[in-house]
């Protein structure tokens, strides 16, 4: 008899709207339908889902992770510490869901959990963040960063998307402004910004407009947005002008580039949000951009440059 194939799924019970309980039982017959033995994993807590894929995850021909974007960065965080390269299948469960919009992976939760078994290998960058974490899609600093796992998840379960949008607009009242030296082999800035994030995705707390600029997952580049501090109204909409130009027309307070490394040193501690989960606090950040460390699974259409998205993500300006 045929050897079954190994898949270790590793589900977040608690991500987004809980909505896995109600197609647990139809997924798991589709994936013993498709000749896997099946180990799962229900995460308990922060990290569960990490140690879940140093601990099981190297003998497996295939790990399928439901969940939420930290979900993700905890399964891949995983990965990228296994000695032998194992396909990913995700199952996007969370309430924003960003990295799977831009992998286009079905937002339907039972065709996303088929498309997990049965895409085409997608080979994707990692961002390699200080010493020892990484992450997905995003590391950003600063203003509404810190939005995401500061709103409470049973809020995120109720309102989804929405409690994202209160929670920020609550944070508009405490603006901080860091003074910092950032530096990558194109360029150094120095001065004081609000804000900073560092991404590898089209789609960035649900809005699409921000990174705007050409997007491919796998070219071993970041996209950098930096924002500095305004100092009067008319600096502040400059601010919202900046935002909306495309990477080549430059602005003296909004920066856009492309990079594969960038340090930033700045005088006081600064928290830091990866994926959507806190970062730690740091006065000195390097960040490397690993080309195409892991294997998703992906619909045909995000297949290498297809995916890049120039004209939807130029369209989708916020
Ligand atoms: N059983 C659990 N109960 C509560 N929290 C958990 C449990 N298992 C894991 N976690 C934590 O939940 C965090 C958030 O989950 P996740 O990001 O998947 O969902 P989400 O926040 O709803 O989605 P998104 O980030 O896409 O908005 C994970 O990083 C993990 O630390």
């Amino acid at each position: 008899m045929a050897k079954k194939k190994q898949m270790l799924l590793i589900i977040n019970p608690r991500s987004g709207r809980e909505k896995i309980r109600l197609k647990l039982l139809d997924i798991l017959d589709a994936y013993t339908g498709a000749g896997y033995q099946v180990q799962v994993h229900v995460t308990q807590k922060a990290l569960d889902a990490r140690n879940a894929v140093l601990k099981y995850g190297a003998k497996k021909d295939l790990i399928v992770c439901s969940g939420g974007d930290g979900t993700l960065n905890e399964v891949i965080s995983g990965m990228m510490e296994l000695a032998k390269p194992v396909s990913l299948g995700y199952i996007p469960a969370g309430s924003t869901n960003d990295f799977a919009s831009s992998l286009r992976l079905p937002r339907q939760m039972m065709p996303a959990a088929l498309n997990a078994v049965n895409g085409s290998p997608y080979a994707i960058d990692i961002g390699h963040f200080c010493e020892d974490r990484y992450f997905v899609y995003v590391a950003g600093f600063g203003a509404f960063t810190e939005v995401s796992y500061l709103t409470p998840q049973d809020k995120k379960n109720l309102l989804g998307h929405q409690a994202y949008i209160l929670e920020g607009v609550k944070s508009l009242a405490s603006i901080k402004s860091y003074s910092m030296k950032i530096s990558c082999p194109e360029e150094t800035l120095e001065g004081e910004f609000i804000y900073g994030m560092v991404t590898n995705t089209v789609s960035v707390g649900g809005f699409k407009g921000l990174v705007n600029q050409n997007v491919a997952l796998n070219d071993g580049l970041f996209e950098v947005l930096l924002i500095r501090t305004p100092k009067t109204p008319l600096e502040l909409s400059s601010i919202v002008t900046g935002l909306l130009l495309r990477e080549e027309e430059k602005s003296d307070l909004v920066y856009k580039f492309k990079t594969n490394r960038l340090t930033i040193h700045t005088q006081e501690p600064v928290d830091w949000v990866l994926d959507g989960e806190f970062g730690g606090t740091r006065t000195d950040v390097v960040i490397q951009n690993l080309p195409q460390q892991i294997l998703m699974l992906c619909p045909p259409a995000a297949d290498t440059q297809k995916h890049a998205e120039k004209t939807e993500n130029n369209e989708n300006n916020c």
